[in-house]
This record gives C-alpha cells, sequence and structure tokens, in this order.
C-alpha cells in the first residue's frame, strides 16, 4: 500500500488535542482585545505543532519511506526530472526498506514519534492554560499520521480564528520546517476559509533562551554521570542535510545550528562548566555530499586522538527517535567504543520537560499578535510547462534514459541501502 494524505480515516486517527474556546478574561496576548468583547468572544485559538511523523509498526516503513522521498524538498530533482520524483521514491524506498526496518525492530518496532508529540502538545495546550490562553492545539506530521492535510481540516471543523504555526524544529531547513510550510501553504492557499484566517508562523526558535537554558540544564546534569566531568568532551550531534542545501539552495540550517551551540555553549560557560565541544552531522543518506564533518568520522578520530570520555548531545530535534535511539545509542556508541573511547552517554531529548514547554507556550503568545492571512495568489508558472506536449515528451523521454542510467547504477542503489559510512 502507497500511504497519502488521503487515505485517511480521520475518526481513528483523530490529532486534536483538547476543545476549548479562547475567553476575553484569560486573554494576555493582544490587550487592545480586550477593549472589543464582542469580538474576543468569538476568538479560538489554535497551534498546529508540525512534526516528521514516523511509522508505527514495519508494516509502516516503506510507505513512509515513500512518501518522504516523493517529497521534492527531500529529493531535489532538476526541474526536468521532477516527473521521476514518484517512481523514483517508490524504487528507494523499497531499497532503503529492509535498512530501515532493521532500525525500527532494533527500538521496538515503531517510532515513538507520534506518541511524543501528541504528549508535548498536551502539555503546550496546559502550558497555555496556566497562562491564560484556552486554545486548540493539533499535531501536524509530514510524513506519517495523522498528515498535516487531517489537521488542517479538523483546524477548519472547529472554526478557529486565530492560529499559531509552530514546526517542532529548532533550527530551520528547507528539508524539515521549509517542506512542511510549503505544504501547508499550498492548502491554505486553496481554500476560502484558511486563505483569510489570521495564521503566525514560527520558523526556527533555537535562540530562545528558555530552549537553550533546557538543552545547558539537560548537559549539565548528564555530565555529572562521568566519574571526571570536566574531562569529558561535549559531542553535538545535528541532523545532517545535503552540502547542496546550504550552498545552492541557501538553506539557513548549518548557520542557526552553529549558532545554538555557540549559544548552548555560552550558557554553560556562565554556569562555569568550560568543556571541550565539538559538531558533527549524522544520518546521511544517498550519494551526495552531506554537512561536514560526519558524526562516525568524528568519534573514530577523537577515540584514536586520545579521548576518553564523550557525552553526545543530539541537537536538530526534541524527541527521542531513530536516529537517538539506534544510530546513536547503538551504532555510535558502539563505533565510539571501539575506536578507544571509554566512558559514554547521552544527553536525552527535551520531550515534554517542563522549562522547554513553558518557552514553547510562551513562542506561541509572542507569535499571536503577528497573525495575518496567509494568502498569496497560486503560482501556475511551472505547471505551464507540462501543458506543451511537445515539451513534456521529450522532458518523459530524455528524463526516462537518464534516469534509468543514473538511479540503477550499482553505486546508487548501494547508498540508498545504507547510510554511507
Ligand atoms: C532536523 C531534523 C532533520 C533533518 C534536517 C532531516 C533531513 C533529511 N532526512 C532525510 C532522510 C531520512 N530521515 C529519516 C528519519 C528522520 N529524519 C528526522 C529528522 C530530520 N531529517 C527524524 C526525526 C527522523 C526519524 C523519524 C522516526 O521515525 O523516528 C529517514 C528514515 C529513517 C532511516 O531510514 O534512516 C530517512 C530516510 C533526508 C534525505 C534529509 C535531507 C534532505
Ligand atoms: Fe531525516
Amino acid at each position: 500500500m502507497l500511504a497519502g494524505p488521503l487515505s485517511v480515516s480521520s475518526s481513528s486517527r483523530r490529532n486534536l488535542v483538547g476543545l476549548t474556546s479562547y475567553s476575553a478574561e484569560t486573554s494576555a496576548y493582544d490587550v487592545t482585545a480586550l477593549e472589543s468583547p464582542s469580538h474576543v468572544a468569538e476568538e479560538k485559538v489554535g497551534v498546529l505543532l508540525l512534526n516528521l511523523g514516523g511509522p508505527e509498526t514495519l508494516n509502516d516503513v516503506q510507505p513512509f519511506l515513500f512518501n518522504l522521498f516523493a517529497d521534492p524538498d527531500i529529493i531535489r530533482l532538476p526541474r526536468l526530472f521532477r516527473f521521476l520524483q514518484r517512481p523514483l521514491a517508490k524504487l528507494i524506498s523499497v531499497l532503503r526498506a529492509p535498512k530501515s526496518k532493521e532500525g525500527y525492530a532494533a527500538i521496538g518496532g515503531g517510532s515513538p514519534l507520534r506518541k511524543i508529540t501528541d504528549d508535548q502538545a498536551l502539555a503546550i495546550k496546559m502550558a497555555l492554560e496556566a497562562k491564560g490562553i484556552s486554545s486548540n492545539v493539533y499535531v501536524g506530521m509530514r510524513y506519517w499520521y495523522p498528515f498535516t492535510e487531517e489537521a488542517v481540516q479538523q483546524i477548519k471543523k472547529d472554526r478557529i480564528t486565530r492560529l499559531v504555526v509552530l514546526p517542532l524544529y529548532p533550527q530551520f531547513s528547507i528539508s524539515t520546517t521549509g517542506s512542511s510550510i510549503r505544504v501547508l501553504e499550498q492548502i491554505f492557499r486553496e481554500d476560502a476559509y484558511l486563505s483569510r484566517l489570521p495564521v503566525s508562523i514560527i520558523n526556527s526558535w533555537y535562540q530562545r533562551q528558555g530552549y537553550i537554558k533546557s538543552m545547558a540544564d539537560l548537559i549539565e546534569k548528564e555530565l555529572q554521570s562521568f566519574s571526571e566531568p570536566k574531562e569529558v568532551m561535549i559531542f553535538f550531534s545535528a541532523h545532517g542535510v545535503p552540502v547542496s542545501y546550504v550552498v545552492d539552495a541557501g538553506d539557513p540550517y548549518r548557520d542557526q545550528m552553529e549558532e545554538c551551540i555557540f549559544l548552548i555553549m555560552q550558557e554553560l560557560k556562565a554556569r562555569g562548566i568550560s568543556n571541550e565541544h565539538i559538531l558533527a552531522y549524522q544520518s546521511r543518506v544517498g550519494p551526495v555530499q552531506w554537512l561536514k564533518p560526519y558524526t562516525d568520522e568524528v568519534l573514530v578520530e577523537l577515540g584514536q586522538r586520545g579521548v576518553r570520555s564523550l557525552l553526545a548531545v543530539p541537537v536538530s530535534f526534541v524527541s527521542e527517535h531513530i536516529e537517538t535511539l539506534e544510530e546513536i545509542d547503538m551504532e555510535y556508541k558502539e563505533l565510539a567504543l571501539e575506536s578507544g573511547v571509554k566512558n559514554w552517554a547521552r544527553v536525552p531529548a527535551l520531550g515534554v520537560t517542563p522549562s522547554f514547554i513553558t518557552d514553547l507556550a510562551d513562542a506561541v503568545i509572542d507569535a499571536l499578535p503577528s497573525a495575518t492571512a496567509m494568502c498569496a495568489p497560486a503560482s501556475t508558472s511551472e505547471e505551464d510547462v507540462d501543458h506543451d506536449p511537445v515539451r513534456y515528451f521529450i522532458k518523459i523521454f530524455f528524463g526516462s534514459i537518464l534516469a534509468f542510467i543514473l538511479f540503477l547504477s550499482p553505486k546508487m542503489v548501494m547508498a540508498f541501502r545504507n547510510h554511507v559510512i
């Protein structure tokens, strides 16, 4: 089965957390609104949490991978080859599924992302409530249930009047927040109600004090688990992206990541903690260059250089997931120990850490006043090209030949089957 956003039974896959409406007495975000009670009485605040989604069972793995690789923000094909996106996604997802399934099997047979994101949604709703804002908090996943499309349908049904969109990625990347927002904009553009709905999008929030302090708290606490805390190297491991995203497409991900690490280290220094640290990138897929240095290579070098104690800190994501539970806790730990590292620990993901959730609730409150309609005219220029039958034929003909040569080469097949370690 190829799972698509529309093949959803929303009754069994409901993603709404709570259903309460915004009340004038408890409003804190817009002081002027208090002066017009008739308007405020009707206000219904929605918060849409965007996340990646993950397969819940091993049978979900291949269709989940299909959805991921069918995303033009994950595999960025030149325009000439775009018609190959779905066949290519099918091919890569089938090739990669066995390796991915092994990973998901090792962490209990599925991704914990849905449960953790639902817990975060409930926690944010409660934190907002405590700050005087009643809200509905929705979860919209990019590649698995509950899909963003479902969340938006629910927002519409609930007649939400003001929406804050909060991607659960601290740093912006074209491949994560960018992709989810592109989908959201498409849905909103085509709908009369949604295109007029005041929306505020929080693109990134890695620089927020509450997040930085919460990360520093986790690191400070975990350092204490070592017998010689001062000797430990803090090893930030971020999910990678292909270099071309940053260099050619202007993805701010690497800059934001480096600034984020700087801010966390600055906070630690202010607490008297000045351990050595390093940033490396993990989880590369496919045959292209990814951001360097690569986590696996750095671990081997550090071990060989005589570093004996490492504290791994996953920094691009705020939930436990396959790449913390399997890749870091199993693969990288084993590699580090084999390379000479003696003492290894990992900082847990933030999850529902209260100081972090409170900060996300504050981010929502900060964003509420700037909500404006997303509405923008639909762009047609790219699609128009495909209406010319001659150009379309040329694309299909030459594209197929090139794709056949490129994508079925043994090197390509191997690159997608494994992480290129
Ligand atoms: C900030 C976080 C992430 C970035 C950036 C990102 C880019 C990116 N990812 C892939 C390919 C895969 N990602 C997979 C899983 C996965 N990715 C992220 C986060 C980021 N991805 C998370 C949280 C997860 C795990 C979800 C879960 O189920 O727990 C997978 C599937 C797993 C596997 O087979 O390794 C793939 C494949 C690309 C190509 C990319 C940038 C272009
Ligand atoms: Fe990923």
